[in-house]
């Protein structure tokens, strides 16, 4: 089932396979478990809403892949097609591929060592056979490690457009955004913005917006206006997310107006007009 593993020539394979993919979107957090896999889940959905948009949705978290669950594609497997691997059509326009369909079972712990993970990543950029595409949005393992790196360098010579970068309020969170931007910026990955999720909670019935656990820093809002990074929108804390990704539905149909999938509607919109004004320019490959 597997592909034969990447050659040295991987770089301009990756470059020729991804030509055909307009807009490249990487989604990063500094801290596992602040709402990545759901952004990255949601920003597909959104933006496969409009039927003329082709998206693409590639799950490298190596070792904690949710998509497959979050797209109700669980059990899927990897396809073999001409010449790789073929996605997981969920419509027509939204086609997923996930490290999670190489997993007999979605309960299997992933014991993958280092060389093997940038193997996969590898394999996974230049393996799939994605056609043409407006958007392949790249949803990665939390922080800024081996892999965050391959995904970047190889991305990078296939013209990456940016990162959006995902967190919660806590100082926890944002001391690894803090992080997670100087990694940005040492690999030359531009920073289309940040995402403050489960920033605050709106009780359904009375409608009150409250901070559950209030920043002690001033959010993300305030980080991103010391650091001059655009805050791309708050996603308030939403039962409705948790119960549509269980079920492997977007909530932005199953509750299209409720708080979350408003906040993140705008979000998408910012995220189009990053892509439609900034053309992505050839990024100097960082040596391995
Ligand atoms: N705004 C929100 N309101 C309520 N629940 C949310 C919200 N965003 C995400 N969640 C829930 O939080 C949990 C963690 O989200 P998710 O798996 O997307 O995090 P992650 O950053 O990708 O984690 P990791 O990288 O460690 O796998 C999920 O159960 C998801 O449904």
């Amino acid at each position: 089932m597997h592909p034969s593993p990447p050659g040295h020539n991987a770089i301009e394979e990756i470059k020729e396979k991804l030509k055909t993919v307009k807009h490249k979107i990487l989604v990063l957090s500094g801290k596992g478990g602040v709402g990545k896999s759901t952004f990255s889940a949601h920003l597909a959905h959104g933006l496969a809403e409009d039927e003329n948009t082709q998206v693409a949705l590639l799950d490298i978290d190596i070792c904690g892949p949710s998509i497959p669950k979050m797209m109700g594609l669980e059990g899927e497997q990897v396809h073999q097609s001409g010449s790789g691997w073929s996605p997981v059509f969920l419509e027509d326009n939204l086609g997923v591929m996930s490290v999670g369909f190489l997993l007999s079972s979605p309960d299997d712990a992933v014991i993958w060592r280092g060389p093997k993970k940038n193997g996969m990543i590898k394999q996974f950029l230049r393996d799939v056979d994605w056609g043409e595409v407006d958007y392949l949005i790249v949803d990665t393992p939390p922080g800024t490690s081996d892999e965050h790196l391959s995904a970047v360098q190889y991305l990078s010579a296939a013209h990456v457009d940016g990162a959006v970068i995902i967190t919660t309020p806590q100082e926890v969170s944002l001391q690894d955004v803090r992080k997670e931007i100087s990694f940005c910026h040492k690999v030359k990955l531009p920073i289309i913005g940040v995402v403050e999720n489960m920033s605050v909670f709106v009780c359904p019935k009375c409608k009150k917006e409250s901070q559950i656990f209030p920043p002690t820093t001033g959010g993300a809002e305030v980080l991103c206006q010391d650091l001059k990074i655009p805050l791309l929108g708050k996603v308030p804390l939403d039962p409705h997310i948790g119960k549509s990704c269980d079920k492997g539905q977007s909530f932005l149909i199953d509750a299209p107006d409720s708080p979350a999938a408003l906040a993140y509607r705008g979000i998408i919109q910012k995220i189009q007009e990053f892509c439609g004004l900034h053309q992505p320019k050839e990024e100097h490959l960082i040596s391995s």
